[in-house]
């Protein structure tokens, strides 16, 4: 809170504003349409929209900015992938991100977890196919390829994006995610060694060829050759991973159901890390479940882990 006495108050009439502060430059950032902007812990929540030349839709995207982006500094990015019936929304309105992207000094970018109203039959009918089950893959069949490639998405149109319209430090990027989104940070810094400096999940679904979300997703995104679900598998990814040390971090909730139901086996993938060499800790929490109560209950543990790879 400032109290201002006249004399400050002149100072603030006259100070600069950063283009980054500045409403009228943020509403015509390149190729981005802004939806909404609130201050929050200093810095601003945001949400974006733009046509995807990827996904061939309008999608949405959150961008928390630190009062110093506001600024113009150039910060590291944490990005989070959602998982399953998610929107950009439940990140932002659940996990308590914003309190600790100010804290770390971190932009935070969190997209659509999906193409979204591309008249596909089908498109809306299951809540694990379709609409908010994208799966972070880039469809190989007919009917989803032309929009399913979110894989591209976010990997490639998406950091282009960011680095094009907010103060960031592109060789700096983190990306976190939970379930689903956490398969899709698992396999995305797995697939692009050096790109992401730091990695981490929340009950991902580790293994998805050897379980039902992912036979299920894969099947109708890829076709029917398991040699290309393999691609998108991080417990195989593991295995034939050659780059710079990855530093894994998980967390899993005891009594989350659809670790009870094999959806998302984290063991099969702690076994494929040790086999591999690959440094990873898994964290078994007693009595959470899957929900953004159990994610946010740990999101600081995991700003922390990545600010050790994106601060150094
Ligand atoms: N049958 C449920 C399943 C949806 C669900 O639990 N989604 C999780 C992610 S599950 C794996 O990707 C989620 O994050 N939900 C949003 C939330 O805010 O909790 C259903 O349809 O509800």
């Amino acid at each position: 809170m400032r109290v201002f006495s006249l004399g400050a108050l002149d100072h603030w009439r006259r100070s600069p504003v950063s283009k980054f502060r500045e409403v009228s430059a943020i509403t015509r950032m390149s190729k981005l349409t802004l939806v909404s902007s609130n201050k929050c812990f200093g810095g601003e929540q945001r949400v974006y929209s733009h046509e995807s030349s990827e996904v061939n839709c309008t999608m949405k995207f959150g961008v928390f900015l630190p009062s110093d982006a506001l600024d113009g500094k150039k910060l590291p990015v944490f990005y989070w992938l959602s998982g399953l019936t998610c929107t950009e929304q439940n990140f932002i309105t659940k996990a308590g991100g914003q309190r600790l992207g100010a804290k770390f000094n971190f932009i935070i970018v969190n997209p659509d977890t999906s193409p979204r109203g591309c008249n596909i039959e089908g498109e809306d009918d299951s809540y694990d196919f379709g609409s908010g089950a994208g799966f972070y893959v880039d469809s190989t069949t007919d009917k989803w390829k032309k929009n399913y490639r979110m894989y591209s998405y976010i990997t490639k149109e998406l950091p282009a994006l960011v680095n094009e319209n907010f103060p960031s430090i592109p060789d700096r990027i983190g990306i976190s995610g939970h379930s689903m989104g956490g398969h899709g940070a698992l396999i995305s810094a797995l697939k692009n060694p050096g790109m992401f400096r730091s990695v981490s999940a929340f009950a991902p679904i580790s293994h998805p060829t050897k379980c039902a979300w992912g036979k299920k997703c894969f099947g109708g995104y890829l076709g029917s050759d398991e040699n290309v679900w393999r691609e998108y598998d991080a417990t195989e990814l593991v295995k034939s991973y050659n780059g710079p040390p990855l530093d894994i971090l998980v967390d899993q909730g005891a009594a989350d159901n659809f670790l009870k139901e094999g959806q998302l086996l984290p063991e099969r993938l702690m076994e494929s890390c040790a086999e591999s060499k690959m440094p990873c800790v898994m964290r078994m929490q007693e009595g959470y479940d899957h929900s953004y109560f159990f994610v946010s209950t740990f999101m600081e543990d995991h700003f922390a882990h990545h600010a050790k790879f994106l601060n150094n």
